[in-house]
């Protein structure tokens, strides 16, 4: 069997933030994430879970080069991350379009600040509208935008520069629970089609479980991987409506939800994390 080749590593990250100490004065030490282990395999999803401010945002800046890292390694092909790059693209909660700006020239941005020329630009901007399933709405403003049409620009932009992983958090949260079902399911369409490698941090179990090929679950105080669990569903998976019935995504539900709510054991770790 042939190698799967790995896209992001993740070695033995330790983050400290400085506070403001007890009442407000001097100064104390926040221990965040106490030494992170996890790699990411080309054309995965791995979703990053765990309990409120166990690190999972400060861990996703801390790959995109935005939050230094005070120890570890973190390589995306192979190459040292010191700082934000286009072989990250991003999405975040809430969209980051530019108000000023149609949809097509939202996702051409990256590539204009690349020097990419504009016939290339255009054509690339309309290939990837066209993916998310926006092409009616390409010359659309984002005011003229519902919230779920915003997270497809935004994750058309992300794209653009076609980096090597996608970086996603919380990118379906603030959406109303239908529209979020049917971006899920988008993204494991545009995923397959356009084979790509996707860490995404989210709170929601389900949408972890459905969207995944491996979940890193997450304890805090510090931060650090309590385990990491194998989704058994292939990629044809059935819709989450459907896949909630089916006991062994009820089975993998409950072990999550015990190890978040520290009920369970720390599982030992796979040698291939
Ligand atoms: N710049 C900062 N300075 C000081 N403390 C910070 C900073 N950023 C985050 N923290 C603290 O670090 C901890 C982890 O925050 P983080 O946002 O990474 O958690 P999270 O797991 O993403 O939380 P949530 O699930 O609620 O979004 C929290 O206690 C937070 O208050």
């Amino acid at each position: 069997m042939q190698a799967r080749k790995i896209k992001l590593e993740v070695r033995n990250v330790q983050k400290t933030f400085r506070i403001r100490g007890e009442n407000g004065e001097g100064e104390a030490f926040l221990r965040v994430l106490g030494g992170i282990n996890f790699n990411v395999f080309e054309n995965e999803i791995v979703s990053l879970i765990g309990e409120s401010g166990c690190g999972k945002t400060t861990l996703l800046r801390i790959v995109q080069g935005l939050i230094r890292r005070d120890a570890g390694d973190i390589r995306v092909d192979g190459k040292d991350v010191t700082a934000p790059g286009r072989d990250r693209g991003f999405v975040f909660q809430q969209s980051t379009m530019l108000p000023w700006r149609t949809a097509r020239q939202n996702v051409e941005f990256g590539l204009e600040m690349a020097g990419t020329p504009r016939s290339v630009r255009r054509e690339t901007a309309q290939n990837l509208l066209a993916l998310v399933g926006l092409t009616h709405a390409q010359e659309l403003y984002p005011h003229e935008l519902s919230g779920g049409m915003q997270q497809r620009v935004n994750l058309a932009r992300a794209m653009a520069i076609d980096p090597s992983i996608l970086l996603m958090d919380e990118p379906f949260s603030a959406l109303d629970a239908q529209t979020r079902e049917v971006l899920q399911k988008e993204l494991l369409r545009i995923q397959a089609e356009a084979n790509k490698t996707i860490l995404f941090v989210t709170h929601d179990l389900d949408e972890a479980i459905y969207l995944s090929n491996r979940v890193v679950v997450l304890g805090a105080k510090p931060g650090r991987v309590k385990t990491i669990i194998e989704i058994p569903f292939g990629a044809n998976r059935p819709d989450l409506p459907e896949l909630r019935g089916n006991p062994e995504f009820q089975r993998i539900r409950a072990q999550m939800w015990d190890l978040i709510r520290n009920k369970a054991e720390d599982a030992p770790l796979a040698a291939a994390v």
